[in-house]
């Protein structure tokens, strides 16, 4: 079975829009989670623009004392910040994404030779930590070799391409690099994690060609169905297609 991991910035940012408690982060991770989601995804950026320091402390304290067997996913750019955060929280998994401060959101994949310098190290220094680490990867059969060689535990393809063009010859063409992508994981022995834009239009047909994916973080599309039929509902939705 595929676990679903949802992403609770977009609850952050609707929040934030007012400097009140609500929606509440921590009291919307109780509402997923009591659906039957697996676990909470965060990407807490340097600007704070949705998660705040205080939900990412406030999420490990609630996953800690209610919901023990629930996976705390954080994911961001390793600066020496995000690495002493993440440390501190001692999340199930960290995911290195390769975002710049300013960027608007996630739109690509590590070059992993390029950034050799920066992964390496902060790999050892999360594995030290006992954290299991995924890299964020693109739609290319190539990268997940130098993902393993560099010693992460998982990789997370990058699924934004496919969801922004799914239902077109595009989307087909990107469903098969994933696919192509995640079994060159496989055979390099990594476990195998997708996200950004996954839908319910988009995500039945994904699970189909790649059903060995372990795991999926939702966020935007998720939220987006919850304002029409509410979290538990969306949450019992996205869990069907992904096979319970
Ligand atoms: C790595 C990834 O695809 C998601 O974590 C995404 O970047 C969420 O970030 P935003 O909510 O800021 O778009
Ligand atoms: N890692 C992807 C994620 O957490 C959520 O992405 P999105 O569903 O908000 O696009």
């Amino acid at each position: 079975m595929t676990v679903l991991s949802v992403n609770l910035n977009a609850v952050a940012q609707l929040r934030n829009r007012r400097d009140l408690p609500w929606p509440s982060v921590t009291g919307m991770a109780r509402v997923v989670l009591d659906a039957g989601a697996s676990g909470i995804t965060i990407h807490p950026r340097p600007d704070q623009r949705h998660i705040r320091l205080t939900d990412v402390h406030e999420l490990e304290a609630l996953l800690r004392a209610e919901y023990p067997r629930a996976e705390y996913n954080i994911e961001g750019y390793p600066s020496a910040d995000f690495l002493a955060l993440v440390e501190a929280v001692a999340p199930d998994q960290v995911t290195f994404v390769p975002d710049d401060p300013q960027q608007a959101t996630s739109d690509h994949g590590w070059d992993i030779e390029a950034n050799r310098g920066v992964l390496e190290p902060a790999i050892a220094r999360m594995k030290a930590a006992g954290i299991r680490i995924s890299l964020f990867i693109d739609e290319d059969p190539s990268v997940p070799a130098a993902a393993k060689a560099i010693g992460a535990d998982r990789v997370e393809l990058y699924t934004g391409p496919y969801g922004g063009s799914y239902g077109t010859q595009e989307g087909d063409r990107h469903l098969m690099l994933l696919a192509a992508t995640a079994g060159a994981a496989h055979a390099a022995g990594l476990v195998v994690n997708a996200g950004h834009d996954l839908t319910l239009e988009n995500l039945p047909v994904f699970m189909q060609v790649m059903p060995e994916i372990a795991e999926v973080s939702i966020g935007h599309g998720i939220t987006a169905d919850a304002l029409l039929m509410g979290f538990p509902e969306a949450v019992r939705r996205y869990r069907t297609v992904l096979g319970g």
